[in-house]
């Protein structure tokens, strides 16, 4: 059998190689450098395994065998000591052994035979690399070599030379050797306290604790005494974390399998630690590397409240990029976005006059009355944020006092137009001139948790091997496990099969195999790619949780900056998996509940904020469980609030195709193929507006829209959400537009036949049944996944689906990410979008009252305002329709302004005039908001609304 080691592995991840290679080489037998002295050291217990091998006629090495070698060899050794220090036996081997052990140990040698069986006890028991053996074994010496040293010092430490006979009587040899000389050195008293000390140190490597673990409880009392309680009284803590899903929580009940995650606690803890910690406590609390206690601190007050109280009151203590030095600092362009609005509202096309001014001018010109925003904005963005409110709240107080630094106002009228233009909720020239000098600082990867190293074999795979070997040997098939690739949550055992045996054979045995092992998800892969050998995938029963911050801190991650890159997760081969979300270019995420599509998404949207700035990525977020993703409100990357509302979404959705249609026409009209090269160009500063525009072209910064559940959006609109959903798809790529859908019910009416043909990367997550894998990845496979993160990502072009474990953040992790940026910028909202979606509702209104007599409205439309006579039996006349009918198309021109209340007998008066007819008809069709605004000229193309 072969395996790998743990140092093999990680250079293997530091060097890219095709999967094939790796595969191919990851599975040989891979000799540790050894040394002169390790071959001296070995030759004698490598002679006997040939000896025996030869004699047993078995060939191959077996490394297992070894640890049972050296468990055997102990037990051998504790009955030899036990039998010459507790029996004394009399014979030469026995007088030998016991003037061994009493010259080495003195009297402490009647306990090694104890020792001995201790050691062979935590062999058999504990193996691996995690297993602590090297400490407690080194702890168990530690502890024998102080007491050997406590007995020399209190027995002989007076006799100032070396007696042989005192010293087997005593500590030993062991002893004399350093307890002796500090005796002497520096009296008995003293030497017999540091030993005593030394003892206590090697406890603690026995039982595995640390020194912080015994004193904080004596600590927490003490604290306890000198501070009253930390939260108001009764708040609780799940009041201060409500989000926070808690360990031991019964009240929480969790999806079926879901994980503790026990091993974070300890890190959770760090993470949530109290901000005021005794002295005691930062003398021995141990810290990791790059851990700062100042983000720690900033973690206390959790709610979102509270913090956009305290944004407001100390919003002047932005962060200080020059503190943090790890931090990447983004210069980017700054610009303001002076976008006219109303013209999007016009309904003809997104395009609109887009003003980019740098930040400095805007500065300049900053007034009070820009600040204003008005209480539509506040109701609108705060309804579902409530950051954009107390954003929005802080501005109008800096502007407030800005202009009492300034001076006296300036007049209305001078802003008014250009307040009116911003396109942004709650965005001022001042304060966001000022946020946008300052530059932006990405948040640094050490402030997501480091998980542990990645474990190449732990006992469990012996286990599992040995329950494999012993199934092929009861069905007698002739194949044998060669070798296994353990990934965080699943081990791909490496099988071959004797010559003439049908690969069948073993997948016949899924069942069985999945008996022997005690586990339902026993996945086989015949052969694996590239390979002579069938893969047999094992759910790890001690499996790993991959953490997003070492996905991102991986060398592959740290060396692409594209903001686009997002963290996966860790192949079977425990190798991390990285995707760039521009090449996707669209996601399908899949699954049923519990299998981890939202840890997916929320690790996804913590790469962005990790990795790019909100001039390279802006983010739609639709969440209509309304849960899922409000940890993120507020983030600056955010182009709207969090759209919660599925009729909203459909109308953001069809927003999307309109900024993409712009941004196609910008492209064609400027002449380059895709953003990027756009984007490039107008950093070299070789694309220029026309002359006469006053549009000042600008970066378009990749828009990322990330649906949270999809099945939602189709119930309430789905043939629009449908024609979006394939526009965006189709023509997206170019533009910079990437859509990331996620659904929990992947069958055919949600993720119908258009979506998938125009979705080419899919990550599906466990389904409940084989249907609806086929549904996700067009073949089998996703109803054998294990949940809990466990998935099969086919992006773009690939085959076959890779296994992956997805990354893991936690809630408290994404807090203190967002955290981060959201100090940093507020987010600027495109009222545009929800402007748009106000139009819709209003055009789906019109529609309902009118219903299917359109036609016949309009006619009555034409008619009455052509003729100037608004009468009734007019209508039935010319329109050849009842009088109850007639009547009604009548209140209907009524409703919409275009005759006059009825006057009895009389003819209506008629308030439309003939020149205004087509205004008219536009006004009924839904056309236009009112009367009076399609005279409106129509906008310029080349004034194409950006985003900024
Ligand atoms: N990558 C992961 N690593 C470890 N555990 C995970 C991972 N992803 C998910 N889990 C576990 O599975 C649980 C459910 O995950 P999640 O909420 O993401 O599922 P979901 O598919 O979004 O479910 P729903 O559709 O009901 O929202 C999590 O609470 C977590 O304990």
């Amino acid at each position: 059998m072969t395996r790998m080691t743990a140092s093999d592995k990680s250079k293997k991840q530091n060097r890219p190689r095709s999967r094939s290679a790796q595969r191919a080489s990851s599975a040989q037998a891979v000799e540790p450098q050894e040394t002169s002295w390790h071959k001296a050291l070995l030759w004698l217990p490598r002679a006997l395994g040939k000896g025996v091998r030869a004699l047993t006629g078995s060939e191959r090495y077996d490394p297992a065998y070894s640890k049972d070698g050296l468990c055997f060899l102990l037990l051998i050794c504790a009955i030899l000591f036990c039998a010459s220090e507790w029996f004394r036996v009399q014979g030469p081997l026995g007088k030998g052994l016991h003037w061994l052990a009493s010259s080495a140990l003195g009297l402490p040698s009647v306990i090694l035979p104890l020792v001995l069986i201790w050691a062979f006890w935590r062999l058999i028991a504990y193996s691996g690399k995690d297993s602590g053996n090297g400490h407690s074994l080194g702890g168990l010496c530690l502890l024998l070599w102080s007491v050997c040293s406590v007995l020399d010092i209190v027995m002989i430490g007076s006799i100032r030379r070396f007696d042989l006979r005192a010293i087997q009587g005593s500590g030993g040899l062991l002893g004399f050797a350093l307890g002796s000389p500090l005796a002497w050195g520096l009296s008995r008293v003293f030497a017999t306290i540091i030993f005593a000390l030394i003892a206590l140190f090697a406890l603690l490597l026995i039982f595995q604790v640390h020194i912080d673990t015994l004193i904080s409880p004596i600590t927490r009392s003490v604290d306890r005494k000198r501070q009253p309680a930390q939260p108001e009284p009764g708040q609780t803590e799940s009041e201060l974390f409500p989000n926070e899903v808690r360990v031991g929580d019964d009240t929480l009940a969790l999806a079926p399998g879901v994980p503790t995650h026990e091993d974070d606690q300890e890190e959770q803890d760090t993470l949530a630690a109290p901000a005021k910690t005794s002295w005691f406590h930062k003398l021995f609390h141990r810290r990791r590397k790059g851990e700062d206690d100042a983000k720690l601190d900033h973690y206390e007050a959790d709610d979102p409240f509270d913090r956009a109280a305290r944004i407001h009151a100390d919003d002047e203590d932005a962060l200080d990029p020059a503190d943090s030095g790890n931090e990447r600092v983004y210069h980017e362009p700054a610009f303001v976005d002076t976008t006219a609005v109303d013209a999007a509202s016009s309904g003809a096309a997104v395009s609109a006059p887009t003003e980019q001014i740098p930040a400095t001018a805007a500065s300049q010109s900053a007034t009070p009355v820009q600040a204003q925003v008005s209480p539509a904005e506040l109701s609108g963005v705060g309804a579902q944020d409530p950051w954009a409110a107390a954003a929005a709240a802080a501005q109008q107080l800096e502007s407030a006092s800005q202009a009492e630094q300034e001076g006296p106002a300036q007049e209305p009228g001078d802003h008014a137009p250009q307040a009116d233009q911003t396109g942004q909720a709650g965005s001022t020239d001042d304060p966001q001139a000022a946020q946008n000098l300052s530059p932006y600082v990405l948040p640094s990867a050490d402030l997501l948790v480091r998980g542990k190293p990645h474990a190449a074999k732990t006992q469990a795979n012996d286990n599992v091997i040995q329950a494999l070997q012993s199934t092929f040997h009861q069905f007698d098939v002739d194949a044998k496990v060669v070798g296994f690739l353990r990934g965080p949550s699943v081990t791909q055992y490496e099988v071959e099969l004797g010559p003439g045996v049908k690969v069948e054979k073993v997948t016949n045995l899924q069942r069985n195999i999945a008996y022997a092992v005690a586990s339902s998800d026993v996945r086989i892969l015949s052969p694996i790619p590239g390979k002579s050998a069938i893969g047999i995938e094992i759910p790890n029963v001690d499996r790993e949780i991959v953490h997003l911050g070492d996905v991102l801190r991986s060398p592959q991650a740290q060396s692409d900056d594209n903001p686009m890159l997002t963290a996966v997760g860790k192949d079977v081969e425990g190798h991390y998996v990285t995707a760039d979300l521009t090449k996707m270019p669209h996601l399908l995420v899949a699954g049923a509940t519990g299998s981890g599509k939202s840890s997916f998404v929320n690790s996804m949207l913590t790469s962005v904020i990790m990795r790019a700035t909100p001039e390279q990525v802006r983010l739609i977020l639709v969440d209509p469980k309304r849960v899922e993703l409000s940890a993120y409100a507020g983030i600056p990357h955010l182009l709207t609030p969090i759209i919660t509302d599925p009729k909203k979404a459909a109308q953001a959705l069809e927003w999307v195709v309109k900024e993409m249609d712009a941004r196609y026409d910008d492209l064609q009209f400027f002449g380059f193929r895709h953003v990027k090269d756009f984007n490039a160009a107008v950093r070299a500063g070789k694309v220029h507006a026309p002359a006469g525009s006053q549009r000042k072209v600008a970066p378009y910064p990749y828009l990322l829209v990330v649906v949270d559940e999809m099945a939602d959006l189709m119930m309430v609109a789905k043939n629009d959400v449908e024609s979006s959903i394939q526009r965006i798809t189709q023509l997206a790529r170019a533009a910079g537009v990437h859509l990331v859908l996620a659904t929990q019910r992947p069958s055919v009416d949600v993720v119908t036949g258009l979506i998938k043909a125009n979705i080419p990367s899919r990550l599906a997550f466990a389904t409940s049944s084989s249907t609806d894998s086929r549904v996700i990845l067009d073949a089998t496979g996703a109803e054998t996944l294990i949940g809990q993160g466990d998935a099969l990502f086919l992006p773009m072009g690939q085959a076959k689906p890779t296994r992956v474990q997805g990354a893991w953040v936690s809630e408290s992790e994404i807090r203190k990410a967002v955290d981060f940026v959201r100090t940093q910028r507020k987010p600027q909202y495109r009222q545009d979008i929800e402007q748009m979606a106000k139009q819709e509702e209003q055009k789906k209104e019109v529609a309902e009252d009118i219903g299917d007599d359109m036609d016949e409205l309009l006619q009555a439309a034409e008619l009455v305002i052509t003729t100037q006579f608004g009468s009734t039996s007019m209508l039935q006349r010319k329109l050849r329709v009842g009088f109850a009918r007639a009547g009604r198309l009548m209140d209907l021109l009524e409703s919409r302004a275009i005759v006059g209340p009825s006057e009895g007998s009389k003819a209506r008066e008629v308030l439309v005039q003939p020149a205004q007819l087509q205004e008219a008809l536009a006004f009924i069709r839904g056309e236009t908001s009112s009367m009076g605004e399609g005279e409106a000229p129509a906008l310029e193309q080349d004034q194409a609304q950006t985003i900024s």
